[in-house]
């Protein structure tokens, strides 16, 4: 069974802005609200592709119940926490002629609260697969990924942890069954400016030696690079869309390798079907309908097996 974790989550908040000037009014030609954070769309994937799942996490006020609600009504089994004050941060997406995010800070979180969500998880186990990831709010310390998998460590599960920069790097002496970070959170941490999954490779290596066991890195367009616990190293080109949102396309991708691995597929499949989830997201509103992921994963074949 996959459990994700979101102890930040967002409802995205798509607006269409024909321009966009700072220190204007500025007029959007469209809006769209989806359930966000990235164990969420997680989950939401997971869900498209009829895995069994839970989302895990944290909520607060109106925005929380909306979320909650949401969730429930895709058929998305979920289990959060409520606080008492504050509410579920609403993160702002202009989608312009190009992409601007404004990511809210999210209600303050006590340990009392972090404390309750780890008693509701505290029954998963061997076999299970325990996704952790996204932004955490300021109150909560740096490692708490890395203080989740030590409560959890020694059951048999395979934790994924997909997080910008110390949040990740506090967790690889935890050693994680997969990391996923992109090429630009690879760049911050090496103080580098890789764009291809060529130029990740040595960083991949080096994350894999200071304890992750699998690393992915993505690099949108570019295509993405897995380095394996077998050492293996394994690169996957992209299917050619048309960018519609790029928001959760690599949950969507970290989704679609969590479900292949589960169902006993080798590295290289898992790594092609995820680059498929991660494009079918980009080339979609939200996240991927399973008919877009099917079709993309097709594509993603050819041009590999043309490829040679
Ligand atoms: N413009 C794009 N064209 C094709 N595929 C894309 C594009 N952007 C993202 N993807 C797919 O989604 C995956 C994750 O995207 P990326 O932007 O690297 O991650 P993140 O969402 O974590 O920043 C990529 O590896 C690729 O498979
Ligand atoms: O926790 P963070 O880093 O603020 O990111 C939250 C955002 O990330 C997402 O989960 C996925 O967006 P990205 O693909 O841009 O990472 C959004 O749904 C959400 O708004």
């Amino acid at each position: 069974m996959i459990y994700t974790v979101t102890l930040n989550p967002a409802i995205d908040y798509v607006m269409h802005p024909l321009t966009l000037d700072m220190g204007f009014t500025n007029r959007s030609s469209s809006e769209e609200l989806y359930c966000g954070g990235n164990g969420i769309n997680v989950s939401t994937l997971l869900n498209e592709l009829k895995v069994v799942n839970v989302a895990f996490g944290i909520v607060a006020g109106f925005t929380g119940d909306y979320l909650v609600k949401t969730l429930q009504k895709g058929g998305i089994s979920s289990n959060f926490v409520r606080l008492d004050h504050g509410f579920t941060r609403i993160n702002v997406k202009l989608n312009g002629i190009v992409m601007t995010m404004v990511n809210g800070m999210g209600p303050r979180i006590s340990e009392k609260k972090v404390d309750e969500l780890l008693e509701r998880i505290d029954y998963i186990g061997e076999g299970d697969t325990l996704v952790l990831t996204g932004s955490i709010p300021k109150s909560l310390p740096e490692d708490m990924y890395d203080i989740i998998i030590r409560r959890l460590r020694g059951r048999g599960i395979r934790f994924v942890v997909d997080a910008p920069g110390s949040l990740l790097l506090k967790a690889l002496d935890a050693r994680p069954f997969l990391i996923k970070p992109n090429n630009h959170e690879v760049g911050r941490i090496f103080d580098a400016r890789p764009e291809t999954p060529e130029e990740c490779l040595p960083f991949a290596k080096e994350l894999h030696e200071r304890g992750a066991q699998n690393v992915i890195v993505s690099c949108g367009g570019h295509g993405s690079l897995l380095y394996d616990e077998n050492d293996e190293i394994h690169m996957v080109p992209t299917a050619k869309i048309r960018l519609v949102n790029a928001t959760g396309a690599g949950d969507s991708m970290v989704a679609g390798f969590v479900a292949k691995v589960q169902e006993g597929a080798d590295y290289e499949t898992a790594l092609r079907f995820a680059s498929a989830c991660g494009t079918a997201t980009a080339a979609s509103k939200g996240i991927a309908r399973r008919s877009t992921i099917d079709r993309v994963y097709n594509e993603l074949n050819k041009i590999i097996l043309k490829q040679g």
